[in-house]
């Protein structure tokens, strides 16, 4: 029988082998612990040494706090409640930064804590480079949580402390800091690492929570626990990619731990974020399944982003986590600045919604194409959103570091298209400006370029364009030096270029060098996600109001007449009907068709009564309510209202019915 050692014997044992033989036999301390004190031995540190009270470890006495504002920020509420919950001892909470510099210490006004209070006071140094083994310092390293008690310190003169750590990681998955907990050595076991590990979570989930330009998705098994610490979350950029993610959902979904290359939210769940955001506007988590069937419920909430000027990850890491997203967002608005095609710069304009099958797998198909540069033309007639699906295959594209660079050569006069495209040297023609200007093309180096309504190209600058796709490499405008480009291309037009090639219109050679892969956006009428868009468009509608502003809702009949029109201008019809509706609708957020455009309505009644009704058997019930129908329309020269007034039934009613006969 092995005879019994108190653990703190055995720590003492294993200590004294440690440094006389430079390791540690019958594993009588954990390897975690073992490999910090070889790290610690590895720095050049002596177990003697006297470095806690050493003036020197004090890195930066002054400033701290508030140089490390976000994270004290993030963390006040829950160092506050740890400090409540172990008021009754001699403890110290200590929130040390991820360069292992104490930022913030609540607890100590015990008068046995003095020590500790002088030891862990903010700006100090506790990185286990600098004294070895303990608690904050070796979780940072080891990324994991650590209770290190008297004399697993490294320092002698560290072991009449105990301290327990959880490190601190932020959404983008890079260590943002710890959490401390440290007390008097009393050999008796207490272990805070569970308390520590919740508040890091609730940390953590506000690091998350406070990113801008993101839509935050918490998902967990159970719907009551959405809301707490142990939620999973994932940060969401408004073109579907996910740039952030807690340890919980990082676990759920085994995303690993590092930043999350290029993953689409889409690819995780099967109901289509827009639909998420939707069912949470309504206040009930939605159930979304994995792929592989799990069952989770979910919720989403957007952050609107109260600036843009974030252009890098980066900058949202560790301590200054706060704002996000900013990227491709950044990059597609500086693109289409100025340029002729404007669409992208309104706000709101980034949302996409993309529930229609025919529109997800053209998306996938040209994904794969635009990913392997091949060149990607986008058919489909106007308002179809053939320029928002070119920003989201560039944001998710090879080059989307990069801009996106449109051009709508149907908007510029021929004689400018050129000088637009290729650029110009100075004095290449009068009114140039001076010192020339560079093209589109050097302007979208190393990120894309979006020919708009390239059927409209005109004929003779046809040929350059060519040359400088095949090449690679453009002159501006009077001058000989070439300028190589580095560009993805995305052309669209609502014409069709083989019509044009075969009128001798548009060029043969350069339609085959631009139609690698050809995709044709449906038109609105055809999709059948026009529900889901609605509903989407209207709660974007009013996001965009205010914050604060009550659901829209429309009625039977707005929802009706809005389903059966054709809308000839597809979605950028819909958004603007919906957007004027949603402004003269009544204040309780209630839209009804006589917010709709009257030509709207009428074109719906007047296609109704247009559509022959069914022939049903003579003389059932149903035949006889034809028939009573189709008199009282021509009764009221197919005035809807006035039918459903007279034959006593709603007008939803009535609808319902015609769209049966
Ligand atoms: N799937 C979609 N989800 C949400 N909004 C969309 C969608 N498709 C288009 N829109 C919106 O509709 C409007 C028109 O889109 P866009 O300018 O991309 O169309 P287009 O086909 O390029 O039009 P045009 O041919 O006239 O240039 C924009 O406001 C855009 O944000």
């Amino acid at each position: 029988m092995r005879p019994h050692i108190a653990p703190e014997d055995r720590i003492l044992r294993a200590r004294q082998e440690f440094f006389e033989t430079g390791s540690v036999s019958d594993q009588k301390v954990s390897t975690l612990l073992l490999r910090s004190w070889e790290r610690s031995r590895g720095y050049g540190l002596q177990a003697s040494s006297r470095l806690l009270r050493d003036a020197a470890r004090l890195s930066a006495p002054l400033g701290i706090e508030e140089a490390n504002a976000q994270l004290v920020g993030h963390s006040r509420s829950e160092m506050e409640r740890l400090h409540h919950a172990f008021s009754g001892g001699n403890w110290l909470v200590a929130l040390v930064n991820a360069e292992g510099v104490v930022v913030r210490s609540v607890g100590g006004e015990h008068a046995t804590t003095r020590e500790l209070v002088s030891v862990l006071r903010p700006g100090t140094d506790v990185s286990e480079r600098t004294i070895g083994t303990n608690g904050p310092g070796s979780a940072l390293v080891e990324r994991r949580p650590m209770l290190i008690r008297g004399h697993e310190h490294f320092l002698d003169e560290a072991a009449e402390f105990t301290c327990a750590a959880v490190p601190l990681v932020d959404p983008f998955g890079a260590p943002a800091g710890a959490l401390d907990i440290s007390y008097l050595y009393t050999p008796s076991q207490i272990d805070p690492l569970q308390l520590l590990a919740t508040a890091a979570r609730a940390i953590e989930n506000q690091m998350l929570d406070s990113l801008n330009n993101v839509t935050v998705v918490r998902f967990h098994y159970r719907p009551d626990m959405l809301r707490t610490p142990y939620a999973a979350l994932l940060a969401v950029s408004y073109d579907g990619y996910v740039i952030g993610a807690n340890q919980s959902a990082r676990a759920t979904l085994c995303l690993g731990d590092g930043s999350l290359k290029r993953l689409e939210f889409s690819s995780l769940f099967d109901l289509p974020l827009p639909q998420l955001i939707v069912a949470s506007r309504l206040s009930t988590p939605a159930l979304v399944h994995r792929h592989s069937g799990v069952r989770l419920y979910a919720s989403a909430s957007e952050h609107q982003g109260k600036e843009l000027q974030h252009a890098t990850e980066p900058a949202h890491r560790g301590a200054g986590v706060g704002s996000a997203a900013g990227v491709a967002r950044a990059a597609s608005r500086a693109a289409t600045h100025g340029s002729t095609a404007s669409a992208l710069a309104q706000p709101g304009d980034e949302s996409y919604l993309m529930a229609d099958s025919r529109l997800q797998a053209s998306f996938d198909k040209a994904r794969r194409a635009f990913d392997r540069d091949i060149p990607v033309i986008v058919y489909g007639e106007t308002g179809t959103g053939k320029e928002v699906f070119a920003q989201r295959l560039h944001t998710g594209g090879p080059r989307h570091g990069g801009s996106l660079v449109a051009i709508n050569c149907f908007a510029l006069p021929a004689s400018l298209i050129e000088s637009e495209l290729f650029g110009y040297e100075h004095g290449a023609f009068t009114g140039g400006r001076r010192g020339g200007a560079p093209g589109k093309f050097e302007e979208a180096h190393n990120g894309t370029l979006f020919l708009d309504e390239i059927g409209d190209m005109p004929f003779d600058v046809q040929g350059r364009l060519l040359r400088v796709l095949q090449e690679r490499k453009v002159t501006r405008l009077g001058s000989s030096r070439e300028i190589a480009v580095n560009i993805s291309l995305i052309c669209a037009t609502h014409r069709s270029l083989p019509e044009l090639v075969a009128e001798g219109k548009f060029r043969e050679d350069l339609f085959y060098r631009l139609s690698g892969v050809s995709i044709t956006l449906p038109p609105l009428r055809e999709r059948s996600d026009l529900r889901q868009l609605i509903d989407w468009l209207l709660a974007r509608e009013a996001l965009n109001v205010f914050a604060e502003h009550a659901p829209y809702r429309l009625d039977d009949d707005a929802l009706d007449t809005l389903l059966n029109y054709r809308w000839p201008g597809n979605v950028r019809e819909l958004r603007s009907v919906l957007r004027a509706a949603a402004a003269l609708g009544d204040s309780d957020g209630e839209i009804r068709a006589e917010h709709l455009p009257l030509e709207l309505v009428e074109q719906v009644e007047t296609a109704r009564l247009n559509t022959p009704l069914s022939s049903c058997a003579p003389g059932t019930l149903a035949a006889m309510e034809t028939d009573a129908i189709r008199q009282a329309l021509e009764l009221h020269h197919g005035n809807i209202a006035a039918t459903a007034r007279s034959l006593g039934i709603g007008r939803a009613t009535l609808h319902r019915k015609l769209n049966k006969m």
